[in-house]
């Protein structure tokens, strides 16, 4: 969120009315989107939540409430839009807690840069509000908190001497590394950390980036190269550099895993494990990529240069261990200039991934202490392990270039599906929240809206469906009701197909560690597809037996055809009404 969408601004110094600013910024590409859902939700669109009234007795609760409910909507991303977008008034449950940690902290940073300002009027209220912030964003904490075993009988010699290599060189640390059953090593925090505590401070001189390859001999060659990236010229640097005894950053290097164990070293039984999957095709295709990029450079780069690029350390086997790395270790980072690279941050590195992590916000160089900094969005008590994202990634880009399935749910983990594109969704002046180029379906257990209308499963996907089963506007609701089933028993069967490609999964103690993580990512495709065909049954039954009562309706009552009450309870009625009213 950009800094200029939140402040304070005094709007009527005479009333004492004091304004906080949560404004959804017209440079959001989901500008339509969000405005609609503030709309629909009915707040003002300037993003003004008044300051007046403190002395009622709710009025701390009110206050937070009305700012979670704006900054959750301004805070969602295009997946949870496209599922539906939020449940603004949900006191207890959260659809996606990335989504919610980015709203309270939001709030928070909001509140604490109106703090700074100084404004002493109302320090007591800011400070209130402050505090209840960040008392939701510890609830939030406790509730998703997961359990890290750690291994005590692994020695981290190697970590610790990167650490004091680190420490000698100007890191700063308030985090230590074990070994984590599940993960390899990890970092656990040795006190407690508080919001807003930097848990991790590395100096720019340690980090892995391009200038250090402009130092080297390869450079001069490399940069003749037509079309080889900056990134590919790292790689190619650091498969030497690992070898070097007096290296700089020898300590990194020796601490690195042998090996992998991502996706992109699957064996042909693990591929073949993937059958019925998309991720087949997706690491299926990597793969040749990189091969193609090797085949391109090598041996060429040996047989012309074998002084610098030595035949023993450019095997394809050392070239794919070096892209596991940086697909697996690799961070981007802006630095002071606004450069954007990818670099390799020691100690960073050992940071492991949640879908609702510590450190949220990361990656810019501080131009004051020229370090990176990794500070805290929400608590790390000590012992605990402290999580950093990756990235908002499905499970199959995590297999393919991490090597794991994230622990619990992962909102992030969908099924894309192609479309008949010739049936043209909305416009997106027409109706924004039904117009999306892409459509995609995840576990429907991750949605709060089972009723009529919805099923739990994507508005825009079920809207492409009844544009397709009807290009015109129903008025009658039998014919609504009647598409409606068309459209379920379609999904329906599509989802029966999908699950019958994938088939069934057979684990035993002796499958080897890719064949377990290939099985273990076709359950969870086949847990998602299940709960979508589970849905449709569900929502065939719901609309089944609203044709009932219509048709009963329509027989006792109503010889005009019934209106909408006359058949569906006022509830649903409503839902009808706002589903219309959203189109
Ligand atoms: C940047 S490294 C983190 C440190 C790493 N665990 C190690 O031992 O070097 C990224 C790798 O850590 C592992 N990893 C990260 N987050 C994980 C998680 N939530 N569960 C399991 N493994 C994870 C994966 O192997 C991934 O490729």
């Amino acid at each position: 969120m950009e800094d200029d969408e939140l402040h304070l601004s005094n709007k009527s110094a005479e009333n004492d009315e004091y304004l906080l600013v949560l404004e959804l910024s017209e440079d959001d590409p989901l500008f339509e989107k969000k405005k609609k859902l503030l709309e629909v939700n009915g707040f003002n669109l300037q993003g003004h939540v008044s300051l007046k009234n403190s002395s009622c007795p709710n009025w701390l609760n009110t206050t937070m409430k009305m700012l979670v409910q704006r900054a959750r909507i301004i805070c969602l991303d295009e997946l949870e839009l496209y599922f539906g977008g939020v449940d603004v008034n949900s006191s207890v449950e959260f659809d996606n807690p990335r989504i919610e940690l980015e709203a309270l902290h939001s709030i928070l940073s909001l509140i604490d840069k109106t703090l700074s300002s100084g404004n002493h009027k109302i320090t007591g209220l800011l400070q209130d509000l402050r505090n209840a912030s960040i008392d939701m964003i510890q609830d939030l904490g406790d509730k998703i908190r997961l359990e890290t075993r750690i291994v005590t009988n692994y020695s981290c010699d190697k970590e610790r001497h990167l650490l004091q290599w680190g420490e000698s060189s100007g890191v700063q640390t308030k985090l230590e590394v074990a070994y984590v059953e599940g993960a390899g090593r990890g970092v656990v925090a040795k006190e407690d950390l508080k919001v807003g505590d930097i848990a991790l401070e590395i100096p720019v001189s340690i980090i892995i980036s391009e200038e250090l390859v402009h130092e080297s001999d390869m450079f001069p060659i490399l940069e003749k190269i037509d079309g080889v990236s900056s990134e590919t010229i790292l790689l190619l640097w650091s498969m030497k550099e690992k070898h070097n005894h007096h290296s700089k950053f020898k300590f990194y290097f020796d601490a690195l895993p042998e090996v992998f164990n991502t996706g992109l070293s699957f064996g042909v039984n693990a591929i073949m494990a993937l059958d019925g999957t998309l991720l087949l095709e997706e690491i299926v295709q990597a793969k040749e990529h990189l091969r193609t990029q090797y085949d391109e450079l090598f041996p060429a780069l040996c047989n012309d240069h074998p002084d610098i690029f030595p035949v023993e350390l450019y095997t394809w086997e050392q070239f794919l261990w070096a892209c596991e790395l940086w697909y697996s270790n690799g961070m981007k980072v802006m630095f002071t200039g606004g450069k954007l690279q990818t670099c390799l941050v020691p100690i960073a590195g050992f940071l492991n991934h949640s879908v609702c992590p510590h450190v949220l916000h990361f990656g810019k160089v501080d131009s004051a202490t020229n370090s990176l900094k990794f500070p805290l969005s929400r608590p790390c008590n000590a012992g605990e392990q402290c999580y950093l994202s990756y990235g908002k990634f499905s499970s199959s880009h995590l297999v393919t270039f991490y090597g794991f399935l994230p622990q619990g749910d992962n909102p992030y983990d969908v099924i894309p599906l192609e479309l008949d594109a010739t049936i043209t969704d909305c416009s997106e002046d027409n109706c924004p929240m039904s117009n999306w180029t892409n459509h995609m379906v995840r576990g429907t257990w991750l949605s709060k809206n089972h009723g009529m209308f919805h099923y739990g499963l994507p508005p825009p996907l079920l809207d492409h469906f009844r544009r397709a089963q009807s290009p015109m506007f129903q008025n009658n609701i039998h014919e609504k009701l009647e598409i409606e089933l068309e459209v379920l028993e379609d999904l329906r069967s599509t989802f029966e197909d999908m699950l019958e490609t994938l088939g069934e999964t057979n684990l035993d103690d002796s499958t080897s560690w890719d064949v377990k993580l290939a099985m273990e990512f076709k359950d969870r495709q086949i847990m998602i597809v299940s709960s979508i065909v589970t849905s449709c049954y569900s929502g065939c039954k719901l609309v089944e037996y609203e044709l009932s009562q219509v048709v009963i309706n329509l027989s006792f009552s109503d010889p005009n055809g019934g209106g909408l009450s006359s058949s569906l309870s006022v509830l649903q009625e409503a839902q009808w009404m706002k589903y219309i009213g959203s189109l």
